[in-house]
């Protein structure tokens, strides 16, 4: 199997809401149009930045479908299926393969604490719904599960698995999952904080949350990596985790921060919905600074 479109910069795809906070079609498509524009390799569809946890399956469906409308065929397209149920992780990779998604990804099931087994068995049940690749997602600090090498091993013996996005930060893992698994496997560095570490030591790309907010510093990032050029590599993730720190600063959530810096960019996809905070107060007078960091960012390292 050719791996090669996985291999690159892939966004986290946030919510697109309308003024009333329900997913909004057009608002979905504006924000599909403007990371294709930025030359991403592609797209990670309802993931922990799409705030999937708080969608019904219906809206989960909508998402995955303007999506696929709007850039299959243009970009790479993953979709997130994990959901607290098996079943309803099922009808969405179903859908997901309807629709034409490349590979569908799963957190391991929720709430519950969950044996190796019935993890197994989760991914598994999803894997064996469709005739789709599968890319495990190794999240520990949100879901409490951390994916061990052996019940890694045992996965990867099924021929769908072609990938892990590990979002766990020791970038020894990644090391560990590329070496058991082989070249013919697909890491994906999660902490978007050691993208050059994780390239590095294994990554073949990245799925990442803040990637959407400043995607040319990430394409940049890697083509330092690509071409060997650690200096300039390393400079670049100072200067991003710089703005990453500065994101988490905010008394509201990652994403609403996100979402109110986009807008400054004309993309407008609303807020983030509660539980999540909205940004508010004197944050919002914040923005524009991180806003700055980027911009500034991006003309240090261009040309
Ligand atoms: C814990 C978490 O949400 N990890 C995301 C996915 O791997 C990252 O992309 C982060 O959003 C990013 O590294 C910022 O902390
Ligand atoms: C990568 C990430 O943040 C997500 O799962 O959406």
């Amino acid at each position: 199997m050719n791996l090669e479109k996985y291999k690159g910069i892939i966004p986290a795809f946030y919510a697109c809401y309308d003024e009333l906070g329900e997913i909004s079609e057009s608002r979905t498509k504006e924000l599909c149009n403007y990371l294709y524009k930025k030359g991403v390799k592609g797209l990670y569809v309802g993931g922990s930045s799409g705030e999937c946890i708080y969608h019904s399956l219906e809206e989960r469906k909508a998402t995955l479908k303007y999506v696929a409308h709007q850039l299959k065929g243009k970009l790479t397209l993953i979709a997130h299926v994990g959901a607290p149920s098996t079943r309803d992780s099922v009808i969405l990779a179903k859908y997901a393969e309807e629709l034409g998604y490349d590979a569908v990804s799963a957190i391991p099931p929720i709430y519950f604490k969950f044996s190796e087994s019935s993890v197994y068995k989760y991914w598994t049940e999803i894997m064996d719904a469709t005739k789709m690749p599968f890319i495990i997602y190794n999240i520990p600090q949100t879901t409490g599960f951390d994916l061990s090498i052996n019940l890694f091993k045992r996965l990867i013996e099924n021929q769908k698995v072609i990938g892990v996005k590990n979002s766990s930060m020791p970038v020894m893992d990644i090391e560990r999952f590329k070496a058991t698994a082989g070249e013919d496997f697909i890491v994906f560095n999660g902490p978007d904080e050691q993208y050059v570490s994780g390239r590095i030591i294994g990554a073949d790309g990245g799925i990442g949350g803040t990637y959407g907010v400043m995607p040319e510093l990430f394409l940049m990032a890697e083509k330092f990596v690509s071409a060997g050029d650690f200096e300039n590599a390393r400079k670049i993730q100072h200067d991003i985790n710089d703005i990453i720190v500065a994101l988490c600063s905010l008394n509201g959530s990652l994403y609403s921060t996100i979402k109110e810096m986009l807008k400054l960019n004309g993309v407008y996809i609303g807020s983030v919905r509660a539980p999540l905070e909205s940004v508010s107060g004197d944050d919002l007078n914040k923005i524009a600074g991180i806003k700055a960091l980027i911009d500034n960012a991006i003309q240090k390292y261009k040309g």
